[in-house]
């Protein structure tokens, strides 16, 4: 397949968030109707809360499974199967009386969110050189969906509307979609036969830091997910058990912890889009910061500084931290990133299945208890980075120079600031020469400038190549007054 145009890579990427922003509504859809499904079904609330497990097993189930059918098959097959089967999950939800056929729905809605995240997140590192910052954006398609389906389910209730709608939208959604999808083109992938040379089975090839690094990465798909995950579940409780707030105090907890990953999925995205910090660094700041927050939230008792502290915990551990985790896992193993983000999330499910497990148990001592726990975890996903953190810098010392590369990104970013800053006071310059009938060439000028830098030069064996810089940017900057000279005149 060719390189993909720049139309064709911004119309892919928006399907396919629509696909998360629908998902975002899958997480909850089931949980915010409870009550009209247990009556639909004929069944007690428990029941459908159990129902809704089968949607942690289907995804356990499948991602193995899937991933490696997204290497060796390609990404568009195996996002459209999850489109469609999520879409029979959705009608077959409404239209099914029997609560065991709505288990197996369930189970298929797990299946489909793992073929989903098998594809899509491969899709987006090969659509952009393995630059993890537009995954990061999937999670914002999530959070928009989740916002938006209890506002939708809310107001539709207030006006008598059928609960079933928000299922048909949610479907058709897809179906559109898959349509679109259908007809797009997608990025080159690795090649699939050289999954089995660069496969994760070839245990005998890999160092022992890169053993090091998968186990890390691997449980970080565990502590990254159990860490929001128990959050959401106790912090409400924990607002109006443990800190004696209102019922409406205590949601907005929760609902701040939303924004707030909003908001840190905007932040990320933006560092890493400009190169400014290294992934596993921002990953060490992100987890240190979210533990010193959840501290706050955990042991003060000051409501302002809770409420605050859980705004920045939702932007520190629930701004896509688990999708930088992901990015960096698939960049070490390039031809199999589908079955990478497969076990990657394996582990998380096995956290939507364990945490309300133990958390429930501990809760019988008490609602600070639980909520309390989310610290051991958040301390083993920091632990986990440092020594993260020092594996990767040590395995790039040795093998590339990806640290100096990041760090030149850096300056450079810096350097075309500053350039356009200096262009621009320069053209400021040229029209007012203009309207002075002054001449742009200033030679004093010039002199001046250059025997100044030769000054500030530190280094003395460069001394040239500065010359060289500063008398291509003097050329240019007189080549841009030129030009909005003559623009200025032809007006
Ligand atoms: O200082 C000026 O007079 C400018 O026009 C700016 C500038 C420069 O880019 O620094 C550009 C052209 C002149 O020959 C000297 C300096």
């Amino acid at each position: 397949m060719n390189a993909m145009t720049k139309s064709n890579k911004i119309r892919l990427s928006l399907s396919l968030y629509l696909n998360y922003f629908v998902h975002g509504i899958g997480l909850l859809i089931l949980t915010q109707n409870m009550r009209p499904l247990s009556s639909e079904w004929g069944t007690s609330i428990a029941t459908v809360s159990y129902v809704i497990s089968g949607v942690g097993i289907g995804r356990l189930l499948a991602y193995y499974l899937l991933g490696s059918f997204s290497d060796r098959f390609g990404r568009k097959k195996i996002i459209l199967f999850g489109m469609i089967s999520y879409s029979i999950f959705f009608i077959g939800i409404l239209f099914t009386k029997d609560f065991k056929v709505a288990y197996l729905l369930a189970i298929l809605a797990g299946v489909a969110n793992s073929a989903l995240d098998s594809g899509t997140y491969p899709t987006f590192l090969e659509m952009n050189r393995n630059n993890g910052a537009a995954s990061i954006l999937i999670k914002a398609a999530m959070s928009i969906g989740e916002f938006v389906l209890p506002l939708y389910i809310g107001l539709n209730e207030n006006l008598g509307g059928w609960y079933g709608l928000s299922f048909i939208f949610a479907a058709a959604f897809l179906l559109i979609n898959a349509l679109l999808i259908s007809y797009s083109q997608f990025p080159l992938q690795a090649r699939t036969e050289k999954v089995v040379e660069h496969g994760l089975s070839s245990r005998g090839k890999m160092s022992k830091s890169k053993i090091g690094l998968v186990t890390i990465l691997s449980l970080y798909g565990y502590t990254s997910m159990a860490v929001m995950i128990l959050f959401t579940q106790w912090i409400t409780l924990y607002g109006v058990d443990v800190l004696q707030m209102s019922n409406m105090q205590a949601h907005f907890l929760l609902s701040l912890y939303s924004i707030g990953s909003i908001v840190g999925v905007l932040l990320i995205f933006t560092l890493l889009k400009s190169a400014l910090i290294r992934d596993s660094t921002l990953m060490v700041v992100m987890n240190s910061l979210s533990l010193g927050f959840l501290l706050i939230v955990c042991f003060s008792t000051y409501h302002p500084a809770v409420t605050i502290a859980s705004f920045f915990f939702g932007i520190t551990a629930a701004g896509g931290v688990m999708q930088i985790g992901l990015t960096i896992f698939c960049s070490m193993f390039p031809h199999a990133k589908g079955r990478v983000t497969a076990i990657f999330f394996s582990f998380g499910s096995i956290a939507s299945f364990t945490v309300p497990i133990f958390t429930g148990m501990l809760s019988n001592s008490g609602t600070a208890y639980a909520l309390r726990s989310d610290l051991v975890i958040a301390s083993f996903s920091f632990v986990l980075w440092i020594i993260g953190h020092r594996l990767l810098s040590l395995s790039n010392d040795r093998t590339n120079y990806e640290t100096e590369r990041s760090q030149i990104n850096f300056i450079d970013y810096w350097i075309l600031k500053l350039l356009q800053w200096r262009f621009k006071l320069a053209k400021s310059i040229g029209i007012k020469k203009m309207n002075q009938g002054r001449p742009i060439f200033d030679p004093f000028r010039e002199k001046k400038i250059v025997s100044r830098i030769d000054r500030l030069v530190k280094d003395h064996e460069n001394r040239d190549h500065y010359h060289e810089i500063f008398q291509t940017i003097l050329t240019n900057s007189k080549q841009c007054q030129t030009n909005i000279q003559e623009k200025g005149r032809v007006k």
